[in-house]
């Protein structure tokens, strides 16, 4: 008698693609926002069940004057496992190329079969500007009126966006190194922005300030900015790369998102020795003090359990609108 092994296989599905359009039709900042600060808060406990995330992994395209970022995170308790690719470029004056561009893949963590693979470009845009925009929450002084953002690219648009979504600024300032730059942006933004002509004109008296330029050279300087202004800080996330200057790092109560990557990935931490008070999420869990009083700077490096809880959540929203599984 001859026994003919039965091998039971589990064929997954191949991967979905959900592509840019539908990402941003199933993202929005305010579904996003709350599942952020849970997340933050889950990172900062540093407990392996909740939330593994590595630094990112940096490899160099040296000829392109670039980076691929690799984001694993494996969430166990909410059984979520991602990981996304980014690549991002030190772009030169003048340059119109994007300086980032993005994928996330969702992974099935009992079986490791890929679920989805994603636009990562709108995720990337949105929750980095949630996550500015939690940190402003928490820590910009009451009653802010003034909110200047140096930059005018995606980050500068996703930002202006979600911070006049949440908050009710009175007056919204712009800088751009170049002319053409602040006069797209201020096209595709429908309420009143001031273009400015230097960084120092938009920032003066500022209550928020939101770097998001690709500069490797300080844009904004500590004796600008007005004692008790909160600076959300997205730009300069290679150790020998700057948007702050000294001043601004040693006078003001620093936040990272991950003090590993900050230590490790962040010129404006590493060159001006400033030290890292708290993560967001400790300030989200109650362990470290929010100091609305003092001028603060929020160091964003971008982290993979921002992007797998988003992910998670595109996917979850596009599994509910196909009425599939
Ligand atoms: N912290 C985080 O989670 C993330 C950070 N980023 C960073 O945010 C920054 C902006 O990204 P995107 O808006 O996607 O890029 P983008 O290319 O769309 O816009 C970049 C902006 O910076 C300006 N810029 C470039 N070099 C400059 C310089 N030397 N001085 C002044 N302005 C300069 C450009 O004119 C443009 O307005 C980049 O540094 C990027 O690496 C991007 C994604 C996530
Ligand atoms: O978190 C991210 O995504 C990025 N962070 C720094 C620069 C490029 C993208």
């Amino acid at each position: 008698i001859h026994v003919i092994p039965v091998f039971v296989s589990a064929m997954a599905a191949p991967p979905v693609v959900i592509w840019e359009r539908e990402v941003r039709q199933l993202l929005s900042p305010a579904d996003l926002i709350p599942r952020l600060e849970d997340a933050l808060g889950k990172f900062s406990r540093r407990d392996a069940a909740e939330v593994l995330q590595p630094v990112r992994t940096a490899v160099p395209l040296q000829k392109h004057g670039g980076f691929m970022g690799l984001m694993p995170t494996y969430m166990e308790k909410d059984g979520v496992l991602s990981t996304k690719f980014v690549c991002f470029y030190k772009r030169e004056e003048g340059s119109t190329l994007p300086a980032v561009q993005a994928t996330v893949v969702l992974l099935d963590p009992e079986y490791g079969n890929v679920k989805a693979v994603m636009d990562g470009e709108v995720i990337t845009a949105m929750r980095t500007a949630a996550v500015s925009a939690i940190s402003a929450k928490l820590l910009m002084p009451p009653q802010a009126e003034v909110l200047a953002i140096l930059g005018t690219g995606k980050q500068a648009l996703s930002h202006c966006r979600v911070f006049t979504e949440m908050f009710s600024f009175k007056e919204l300032r712009v800088w751009s190194r170049t002319k053409e730059g602040a006069a797209r942006f201020i096209r595709s933004i429908d309420g009143p922005v001031q273009g400015c002509s230097t960084a120092e004109e938009a920032v003066r008296g500022a209550d928020v300030i939101v770097t998001v330029t690709g500069s490797t050279q300080p844009v904004l300087f500590g004796q600008w900015v007005k004692a008790g202004a909160h600076v959300a800080a997205v730009g300069a996330c290679r150790p020998d790369w700057r948007e702050l200057d000294d001043v601004l790092m040693k006078e003001a109560v620093v936040y990272a998102d991950s003090r590993e990557g900050a230590m490790l990935e962040s010129g404006d931490v590493i060159l001006s020795g400033a030290e890292v008070f708290a993560e967001l999420g400790d300030v989200i869990n109650g362990t470290k003090a929010a100091h609305r009083e003092k001028t603060t700077v929020f160091k964003s490096l971008g982290m993979g359990v921002e992007d797998a809880v988003s992910a998670q959540l595109v996917f979850d929203r596009w599994k509910a609108q196909a009425g599939k599984f």
